[in-house]
């Protein structure tokens, strides 16, 4: 039985681009007062931007995954969220939503919420949830570590981007699904409520985690400062340019950028090879009139570098281009 003195945890998790962000900011639409945690692997944070409600108790853990750069911060940054929570009159949350970065092994950040003995006393973890985007996941299975351990791990799968996805696609998602965790409950978007993911509690008993190291991760991440308002068209053309020459090891592309035609900024978004049209975003405590941009690559990044350099160099001030 849930101990109901123990605040509960969601975790979030699924490969880069596949929906993380956009099902936080679904379950955080039921009004349940909620203190999040995000994990970004890029140095420069976009996430804490993307949601929709700005005036919750946000800790943004960027500049590598939980698995490993930045595990060490998972545990404190719970506890002191605990501890602030303890001492107000008025309890400022009732749960906890952890999102990992696309590319975390789930393990370490499942490790330090079971294992720890003082923040398993305060903390439940209640539901693993992964997200998977139909057209792109059968591949990532088949090439990343990661995106496999996120399966194996998730309580329920959420299968996302099912309305840009075909037959194929789903069929071939569906069969690696069957191979790697048959049993795990999968939804896809769309035919759900959010409130009716949560209603599918994890196991009241978990597997622990072993103490098996993790294969060490092949990403990287660049990202850039835009000094100069650009015109959509000629941003939408330099990433589209990007994305065609770097197939392979351009794996995501975000960021908040200022547009000579708008005046909010805009969120730029692509995964895979797919560039999303820029969405515009409301004022935001982080405004600073500076476009930003990050880049996740797989692999050695010295050609997208050098690719990125030339494209973005009018618009950049000085050596902006930063490797992580
Ligand atoms: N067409 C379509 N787009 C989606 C769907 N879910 C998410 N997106 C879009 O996909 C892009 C990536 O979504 P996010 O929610 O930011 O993905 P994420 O997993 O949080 O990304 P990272 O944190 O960078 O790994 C955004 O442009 C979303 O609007 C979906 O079901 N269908």
């Amino acid at each position: 039985m849930p101990d109901p003195d123990k605040i509960p945890v969601i975790v979030l998790t699924g490969f880069l681009g596949s929906g993380k962000t956009t099902l936080l900011n679904r379950l955080l639409a039921d009004g349940v007062k909620t203190a999040v945690v995000i994990n970004e692997f890029g140095e420069i944070p976009v996430d804490q931007d993307l949601l929709a409600d700005q005036n919750l108790p946000l800790t943004v853990l960027s500049g590598g995954c939980l698995c490993c750069k930045v595990k060490g911060a998972l545990a404190p940054t719970l506890k002191n969220l605990w501890m602030a929570w303890e001492q107000a009159a008025s309890k400022p949350f009732e749960r906890m939503i952890i999102e990992a970065s696309g590319i975390a092994s789930p393990e370490p950040i499942l490790d330090t919420l079971l294992r720890e003995r003082w923040l398993a006393s305060r903390y439940r973890l209640q539901i693993v949830i992964t997200t998977l985007a139909i057209p792109s996941g059968a591949a990532q299975l088949d090439s990343f570590a990661e995106a496999r351990a996120q399966v194996a791990w998730a309580d329920t799968l959420l299968l996302t981007h099912a309305d840009v996805s075909n037959a194929g696609q789903q069929a071939a998602l569906a069969t690696r699904l069957q191979m790697l965790a048959p049993a795990t409950p999968r939804l896809t978007t769309g035919d759900f409520l959010a409130a009716s993911l949560l209603t599918n509690a994890g196991p009241s008993l978990r597997r622990l985690p072993n103490d098996a190291p993790l294969p060490a991760h092949n990403f990287r991440s660049i990202s850039l400062h835009l000094e100069q308002v650009m015109l959509w068209q000629q941003l939408q053309t330099l990433l589209q340019e990007l994305l065609t020459r770097h197939p392979q090891d351009l794996l995501r592309i975000k960021g908040l950028v200022y547009l000579a035609e708008q005046t909010e900024p805009m969120v730029i978004q692509a995964a895979g090879t797919r560039l999303y049209p820029p969405i515009p975003l409301s004022a935001r405590a982080s405004d600073d009139g500076r476009g930003r941009l990050v880049f996740i690559v797989n692999g050695e990044p010295t050609a997208l570098a050098t690719d990125l350099n030339k494209a973005f160099a009018p618009f950049l001030s000085g050596n902006a281009i930063k490797l992580h």
